[in-house]
């Protein structure tokens, strides 16, 4: 019986990198945390502790670090701009994914005029970028996480089979509630990514406002849907949506009513609600969705 080496990929992961721009004296900032990692011939460093092959994940670091002094556009130009740089460097690297997460810094306002060189964060929202050059290929993910989104009514869940464990009493009304995680695929790169993120996150939010609810996984479906209708750019979106559930507290202990007004806010467990809503009609490409820890 043989022993062999698997798949591999190594890189340096979450160099934070903080970009300014004083060109003038409104300055603007980025704000990323960006993982790389190189596909190829790396066995022998496996196998032998040859690290003949290897480019040391220090010096990925300082890459990141070197190229953000050019200036940094959007994330997605980023990732391709390093991803190629890292396949092309030296021919047993035959592929190289660059993930990008982009924290937003919004203007702090001093009597009422946005500043020029104070921000806050902006919420906990992240845009993410995923990009992969495998051999001549180029694939490159949009996305975002934590995108955190409530409906006070137009929400309903029924209709569910019950076995001796189904307690959940049927709804007609209810908040909805969740965090979406979304990643789309774009097949081109020769795109306005700024222009796309921006349609694309908008329509993902009005479809969920505009979803009346039969289920959260009908909500996500909408969702999907809405962005592939819109958006000839995506050929894809793979959405993941935990349920954050509201349940009505019981305030009759205090002699009080409760017509839907207070709710306990459970943080877990949470239902998880997870699709890939895609176009019958573009070839996969899983190769672009390789490495992605968790579902997305
Ligand atoms: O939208 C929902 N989908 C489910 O699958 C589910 N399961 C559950 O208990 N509540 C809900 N809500």
């Amino acid at each position: 019986m043989g022993i062999r080496l698997g798949r591999n990929q190594y890189g340096k992961a979450e160099v934070r990198v903080v970009a300014v721009d004083r060109s003038s004296p409104r300055h603007t900032l980025v704000d990323l945390n960006v993982s790389s990692s190189l596909r190829g011939d790396f066995a022998a460093a496996h196998t032998a502790g040859d690290n003949a092959h290897v480019l040391t994940t220090d010096a990925q670091k300082n890459t990141v670090f070197a190229f953000a002094r050019d200036g940094v556009g959007q994330p997605e130009e980023f990732g391709l701009r390093l991803a190629r740089h890292f396949a092309g460097s030296y021919p047993w690297i035959t592929g190289a994914r660059v993930a990008v997460e982009s924290f937003g810094w919004d203007r702090i306002s001093v009597g009422g005029t946005p500043h020029d060189h104070a921000f806050r964060r902006s919420g906990g929202e992240v845009r993410t970028a995923v990009v992969t050059v495998d051999g001549d290929s180029e694939h490159v993910l949009a996305g975002l996480t934590d995108l955190v989104v409530l409906k006070t009514t137009g929400s309903e869940f029924w209709g569910f089979p019950r076995d001796r464990y189904t307690t959940l009493a049927e709804t007609r009304d209810r908040i909805l509630a969740t965090a979406v995680t979304a990643r789309w695929r774009y097949p081109r790169t020769d795109l306005d990514f700024a222009d796309c993120f921006a349609g694309v996150r908008g329509a993902l939010l009005e479809a969920f406002a505009a979803t009346h609810s039969l289920a959260l996984q009908q909500t996500l479906y909408a969702m999907g849907e809405a962005v592939l209708e819109r958006f000839t750019e995506v050929a894809e979106v793979r959405l993941s949506m935990p349920n954050k559930h509201h349940f009505l507290q019981d305030l009759s202990a205090y002699g009080l009513d409760n017509p839907d007004v207070v709710y306990h806010a459970d943080d877990r467990p949470y239902g998880l609600i997870e699709a890939v809503v895609e176009r019958d009609d573009v070839p996969p490409a899983e190769v672009a969705w390789l490495g992605n820890p968790g579902f997305c």
